[in-house]
Formats: structure tokens, C-alpha cells, sequence
């Protein structure tokens, strides 16, 4: 099985490495200076479950037109539409797409541009950044990636590149409920990475000094998804507000390791799309408002490529 890995960052290194750790048959698309950087220091992980440097294939847009059996995107929201047009020359119409990225818009995206049958469903948990040397740093042991069939019809693509993951150094899970479970998982990040970047701390001060703020945003962010139909469980609020308590002290979420970087971060892809969902079923939402208008002020300051 051919396995394609779009975005070789914190997340699809750290994944896709994980596979190619273990002799899968994995590819990595990469732009130059990525291509430069795997191609001569490897690509590295920092990881508590162990350190990794693996010779890696890469292939780039301008190359040959194999076609993969599974694509596995995790590239920024904001990059996914170029994303898309590079990968499309490695697809057929039996290529499985996995995104991974945070959030749920961009599954609609994603199936206009391939087709409804070949877009499943996907998320990660993971605290992971590339350094500016191109070494991906895990700084937190959960490792998680969750994917699975968006509708009834699922393709053998997906049992099969699951039994494939299964000796991987990482946890790879095949869910037959990926649709409710990415949005508990948006639900989660949108408000932790909001939070974390409106206090500018890791969770463990603002669940000291600001927990009824965490509990209002992820309040308001179950009552959005309610209006906007979402598939929540009844203790969806309860549910984030035990995942974060579980969390170490220093834990931060990726928007906020971008914020700290200078970088751009996902905060219409995340905080913005519920926004308009709040505004489309009549939701009142202030905190999420604040928020985003913070990371709004955070993206007018910063000198990123917009
Ligand atoms: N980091 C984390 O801890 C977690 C992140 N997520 C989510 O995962 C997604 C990915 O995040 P993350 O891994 O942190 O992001 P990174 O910025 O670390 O990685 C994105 C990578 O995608 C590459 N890329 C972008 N466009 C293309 C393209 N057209 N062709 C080839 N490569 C491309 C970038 O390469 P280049 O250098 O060339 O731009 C970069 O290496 C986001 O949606 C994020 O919210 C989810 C859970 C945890
Ligand atoms: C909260 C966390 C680290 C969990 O994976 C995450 O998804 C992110 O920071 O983007």
C-alpha cells in the first residue's frame, strides 16, 4: 500500500514517519527547502517515545505522477487549497484522502475537490512543533491519530492501511464514529487554542486562575455546534473540560507554539468558521468573539506571508 504524506510538519512527520520508522511504504511531498533538509540531515524526531532519524522518500508538484492509495494531508488550513492542486497529481479516483488537520471546514474542501466517497475522516492528538532546523519536537508523550469513514460505504483502503499501522510507534485508530468525533475535537482545540492564546499561557495558570473562562468558551462553542446540527454528545462541555484538566501544566496548544513563533496561526479555519455559524443560527458567543478579535489584533501586528 502506497501511502502519501502531504505536510511534513509536526504532525505529518511525526505520523508518517512513525510509518516509515517501521518499513512502510511512505512518501513524503515536500516543497525545496524541506526537500533540502530531509534529504540531508533525515527527518528527526524528538520524541519521549523515542528519538528518530530516518532516510526518507520524498517526491515534489513537478514530479512523476504516481498514483497513492492513501494520502494523509496535514498542512495548515491556510495552505490546504495549494496543498490540494499538488497532491491531485498523485491521485486517482481509489485514493483515500485522510486529513488531519484541526477544525471541520475543510472537509467540505476537500470533497469538492477529490469526491464524497474518497474523503474520510481524520484528527490527531499530539504536542508537536518543527524546530527552525526542521526537527520535529514532541513535548508531550500522547500520540494519537484517529481516522476512519465518513459515510457507510467505506473503502477497504482504510482496514487496510490500518492493520499496516498497527506496530507503529505512535497510536493509530480506526473509528467508526470519525465524523462526532472531530467535532468533540474541534469543540476542544478551538477552545483551548483559544484560551491559551488569549491568556498567553500553557493550560496549567488558566486552569488556576481562569477555568470559569474555559468552561464559558467551551459552553459557547457546544451551543454553536448545537444550532449548527453538529453530532455532540450531551456531556460534550463536561467531556473538554476533563480532557484539559488532564493535561500537564505545561501544556500549550499549536496555535499558541505559532503565536510564539511569529507565525501564522488557523484562527479563521477555527475560531472565525464557528463564528459565522453562531451568526448564521442566531448564537451569541463573547467570549469566542474576543478571542478571535485577539488573534485578529495578533495577525495585523505579525510580518507573515499573508
Ligand atoms: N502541531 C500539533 O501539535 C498539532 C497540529 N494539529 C493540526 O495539524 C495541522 C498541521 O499542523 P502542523 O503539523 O503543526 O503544521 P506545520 O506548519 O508544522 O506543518 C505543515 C507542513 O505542511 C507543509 N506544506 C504546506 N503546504 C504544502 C504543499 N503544498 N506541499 C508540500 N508541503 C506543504 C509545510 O511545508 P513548508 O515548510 O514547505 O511550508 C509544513 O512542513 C493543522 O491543522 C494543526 O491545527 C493537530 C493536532 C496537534
Ligand atoms: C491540543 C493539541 C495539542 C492536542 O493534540 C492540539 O490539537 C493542538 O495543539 O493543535
Amino acid at each position: 500500500m502506497k501511502i502519501l504524506v502531504a505536510g511534513t510538519g509536526a504532525v505529518g512527520g511525526y505520523f508518517g514517519g512513525r510509518l516509515a520508522e517501521i518499513g512502510r511504504d511512505v512518501t513524503f511531498l515536500v516543497r525545496e527547502k524541506r526537500k533540502e533538509q530531509l534529504h540531508s540531515q533525515g527527518l528527526q524526531i524528538s520524541s519521549p517515545h523515542g528519538d528518530a532519524v530516518l532516510s526518507v522518500s520524498t517526491i515534489s508538484d513537478n514530479s512523476s505522477r504516481d498514483s497513492f492509495d492513501i494520502v494523509i494531508i496535514s498542512t495548515k488550513a491556510y495552505q490546504l487549497e495549494k496543498a490540494i492542486q499538488d497532491v491531485k497529481h498523485f491521485t486517482d479516483s481509489e485514493t483515500m484522502i485522510i486529513p488531519l488537520l484541526n477544525g471541520i471546514q475543510h472537509l467540505d474542501t476537500l470533497k469538492e475537490a477529490f469526491s464524497e466517497e474518497q474523503v474520510a475522516g481524520g484528527l490527531c492528538f499530539i504536542e508537536s512543533t518543527m524546530n527552525s532546523g526542521g526537527k520535529i519536537m514532541q513535548s508531550s508523550p500522547v500520540h494519537r491519530m484517529v481516522f476512519g469513514p465518513l459515510q457507510a460505504n467505506w473503502s477497504n483502503k482504510l482496514n487496510e492501511f490500518y492493520q499496516l499501522s498497527k506496530e507503529a510507534k505512535a497510536e493509530i485508530i480506526l473509528s467508526e464514529e470519525i465524523e462526532e468525533e472531530m467535532w468533540h475535537k474541534y469543540m476542544f482545540i478551538a477552545g483551548m487554542s483559544g484560551v491559551t492564546t488569549l491568556f498567553r499561557s500553557p493550560v496549567g495558570l488558566i486552569r488556576t486562575y481562569a477555568s470559569t473562562a474555559v468552561l464559558q468558551v467551551f459552553q459557547e462553542i457546544a451551543d454553536i455546534m448545537a444550532a449548527a446540527g453538529a453530532p455532540l454528545k450531551n456531556n460534550a462541555v463536561e467531556m473538554q473540560m476533563n480532557t484539559l484538566n488532564q493535561m500537564s501544566d505545561k501544556m500549550k496548544s499549536s496555535m499558541q507554539r505559532d503565536m510564539e513563533k511569529g507565525a501564522q496561526t488557523e484562527a479563521s479555519h477555527l475560531q472565525g468558521y464557528l463564528l459565522k455559524l453562531a451568526a448564521k443560527h442566531g448564537v451569541r458567543a463573547p467570549l469566542l468573539t474576543t478571542i478571535h478579535q485577539n488573534l485578529t489584533i495578533y495577525s495585523q501586528q505579525y510580518p507573515y506571508e499573508k
